[in-house]
């Protein structure tokens, strides 16, 4: 056979097999080709071009030219698939003759992990916990594992950052490893979960898989040699983890779908527009093990409301009669009749609804109003629309008071509207971090994004108009710069989990309380310390007294942060500047544009136009002007912040002397004669007005 070409978007795989393949001109689309999806390390997380997304290969693919009455058309030779795939099942078993019951390697629990003992977690999952040292399970871990591991229901509620996923993720994976069959051809889908962004549900199928490649990993590690590897079958993961979410080929998903797996993490949109043209998938749904809502509350809000209640629908019991019938975890084989666990989890969820979500409502007269013509349009209708079978599903509530994680620090800035540029560039200045910057508009991010392009601040955008794999791609950017800022709008503001995420501004004030506490959520998660800002103007004020007001708080208690006024006069001639510049780009920018489109449409009326009018001499001075511009801003940006009393010739006097900073590295880089501190160090307590005055460590 022909040494086939590499296949574009694909990896060619050669293996040496003893499979017998026969050869077949048989498909004639990219689409119909058998793929399969790339393992990669987890470690590359989002990292890379291609972010997460999913890399598919195709083996024993050729690609041949026939030359046909129509012309030279492409086609593929293509190995006979069913056959290849039976006898690579056949070769796994062979080589491994115990792969489908691989026993695990005991992991000394009581002794490496004994905070994780009395869970009695697979083996599989200890070690990976062990490795990633995760010593102890969180307290929403460690209230809802009991419950979760031994069948019922959970509604868990805790705050952000506070290890959700892996309260919902540990008893499912532990299920899943424990009963797991590698070498079925096909699986049958044992979870779903759905997350309201495609984000969230691309970081939690790779927090999954960080378990299972742990898993595949610790499997591997028996193989000798690199050669001995290469040329080895590959098994198949023992547990399969596919991601649905939009914004990526629908083609590929389905063709992951095609090929079965074990847990399915999917945003409603995607996933009802696959299930309305895939029967088999419906049924998969119907006889699910595991069904996840993460942030349900959010799912309301991203619009999801219709596909997530198609879903749901599917999720329900038709009759009574096939409620209690147990599931034989024994036999994968049988059709699960009904061993439905249903878990939800997020971070806010009111006392009414757990009340709601206790005195179960619901069942099948939900069902029935929903077909009636009456649209579920709140978080309420949607649990209640759920068909826990858990006569009593367990609510474990670990909510902060008033919302507020205790390791968060929250603050606010009182200034106008217009001022907010120049106090955003101070705070970013004065506490460098990284730093994530809620807008409420997409065009407010597109106006701030060349400021700060402009005032030599590194920052990305993130809003819902970037397409996917930019968005996943400025994330990881922000991810690994740590003095970096990241412009987003409240796409960003649930269960992303960015780690070590220092600042949370609101640049502009959240739309609810909810809003609020889950932007805040970005920082101070697993138990780190993070800190919160809101920029409040004067017409802003109300919203944010009846904001706080609905989460049993007042205005007062949250403190405005210290400024040192003599700095941000300095700054705002530079944010001044910027503006500027940004505007006259602007304009030439629409100059150029408005130009060119009244040239060609002259050219098409084949009318001559103005030679006045095509002249570029008035842009030309006007790009000088902006040269100036640029030039000046370049100078101010290289000239040093100096803070008030601080002598730069003599370090060691003036009225505010610098050495022992300077020696001691404790200055700011940016502002000499200021000392580097966290922003939570720069709080006014309690109900004080802003000084008018700088504060003693950063002026005279
Ligand atoms: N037992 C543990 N010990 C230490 N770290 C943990 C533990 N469990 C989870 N984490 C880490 O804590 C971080 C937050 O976890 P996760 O994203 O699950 O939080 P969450 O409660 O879902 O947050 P959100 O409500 O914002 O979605 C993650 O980086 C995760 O790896």
């Amino acid at each position: 056979m022909v040494d086939p070409p590499v296949l574009a978007g694909s990896k060619r795989r050669l293996r040496n097999t003893s499979i017998r393949k026969r050869t077949k001109i048989h498909h004639n689309t990219t689409d119909a080709l058998p793929w399969k999806t790339v393992k990669r390390p987890m470690e590359t997380g989002m990292d890379g071009d291609d972010g997460i997304l999913e890399l598919e290969e195709v083996d024993g693919v050729e690609v041949v030219y026939e030359d046909t009455e129509a012309g030279r058309i492409m086609a593929f030779n293509v190995i006979d698939v069913a056959e290849d795939m039976e006898s690579e099942a056949e070769e796994v078993r062979e080589n491994s003759p115990d792969a489908e019951v691989a026993e695990p390697e005991p992991f000394d629990c009581n002794n490496l992990l004994p905070n994780w003992h009395s869970h009695s977690l697979h083996p599989t999952l200890l070690r990976t916990l062990h490795s990633k040292d995760f010593l102890s399970p969180t307290p929403i871990q460690a209230a809802a594992l009991p419950f979760a591991l031994s069948g019922r229901d959970v509604v868990g509620i805790a705050q952000t950052g506070s290890g959700k996923t892996l309260a919902y993720g540990l008893p499912i994976l532990h299920r899943l490893l424990a009963t797991a069959n590698p070498s079925k051809l096909k699986r049958k889908l044992s979870a779903l979960i759905l997350a309201p962004t495609r984000e969230l549900a691309l970081q939690v199928s790779s927090h999954l898989n960080e378990f299972l490649n742990a898993v595949e990993s610790n499997d591997d590690k028996d193989a000798e040699t690199e050669a001995q590897k290469a040329t080895a079958p590959r098994s198949p993961p023992i547990v399969s983890v596919a991601t649905i979410v939009g914004g990526m080929s629908s083609q590929k998903q389905r063709r992951i779908l095609d090929r079965g797996v074990d847990i399915l993490v999917a945003t409603p949109g995607r996933l009802w527009d696959i299930i309305q043209d895939d029967d088999d998938l419906a049924t998969q749904i119907k006889n699910l093990k595991f069904l996840v809502l993460d942030e349900a509350d959010r799912m309301i809000e991203a619009g999801h409301f219709a596909e997530l209640e198609n879903i749901l629908r599917l999720t329900l019991r038709e009759s009574k009669a096939d409620q209690i019938e147990p599931e034989n975890e024994e036999d994968d084989e049988e059709p699960i009749q009904d061993g439905l666990q249903t878990f939800i989890f997020s971070a806010t969820l009111s006392k009414d609804l757990q009340r709601n979500v206790k005195r179960r409502a619901r069942p099948k007269a939900s069902g029935k109003n929903n077909k009636s013509g009456s649209p579920a349009s709140t978080l309420d209708d949607l649990l209640l629309r759920l068909d826990f079978r858990d006569p009593e599903p367990e609510i474990i509530d670990l909510s902060p008071q008033g919302g507020v994680v205790s390791t968060l620090k929250e603050s606010k800035i009182e200034c106008l509207s217009a001022d907010k540029d120049v106090y955003l560039y101070y705070f970013l200045l004065r506490y460098p971090g990284r730093s994530l910057v809620f807008l409420a508009s997409i065009d407010g991010i597109r106006r701030l994004l060349p400021l700060t392009e402009l005032l030599n601040i590194k920052a990305f955008p993130l809003h819902s108009q970037l397409e996917q794999r930019q968005r996943l791609k400025n994330l990881d950017r922000f991810k690994s710069t740590p003095k970096s800022v990241l412009l987003a709008t409240d796409i960003a503001a649930r269960g992303l989990d960015i780690p070590a995420v220092d600042h949370v501004i609101h640049y502009q004030i959240p739309r609810s309380a909810d809003a609020y506490i889950h932007r805040n959520g970005r920082t101070a998660r697993a138990m780190r310390s993070g800190f919160s800002m809101l920029m409040c103007s004067p017409d802003e004020r109300r919203v944010v007294r009846a904001l706080l007001g609905s989460l049993g708080r007042q205005e007062s208690e949250i403190a405005e942060i210290s400024i040192d006024l003599s700095m941000l006069d300095k700054l705002k001639e530079r944010v001044q500047l910027a503006r500027k510049i940004e505007t006259a780009h602007h304009k030439t920018k629409k100059a150029n544009h408005d130009r060119k489109w009244m040239k060609e449409a002259a050219d098409a009326m084949e009318i001559e136009l103005d030679s006045d009018f095509m002249s570029d001499r008035k842009q030309k001075t006007k790009d000088i002007e902006n040269s100036k511009l640029k030039a000046e801003l370049k100078r101010l940006l290289a000239q040093p912040l100096i803070a008030r009393g601080v002598s730069i010739r003599y370090i060691t006097s003036g009225s505010k002397p610098i050495v022992d900073d300077l020696l001691a590295g404790e200055f700011n880089n940016s502002m000499v004669g200021v000392k580097k501190t966290e922003a939570g160090n720069d709080l006014l307590s309690g109900k004080k007005k802003k000084p008018k005055r700088a504060p003693k460590t950063s002026t005279t």
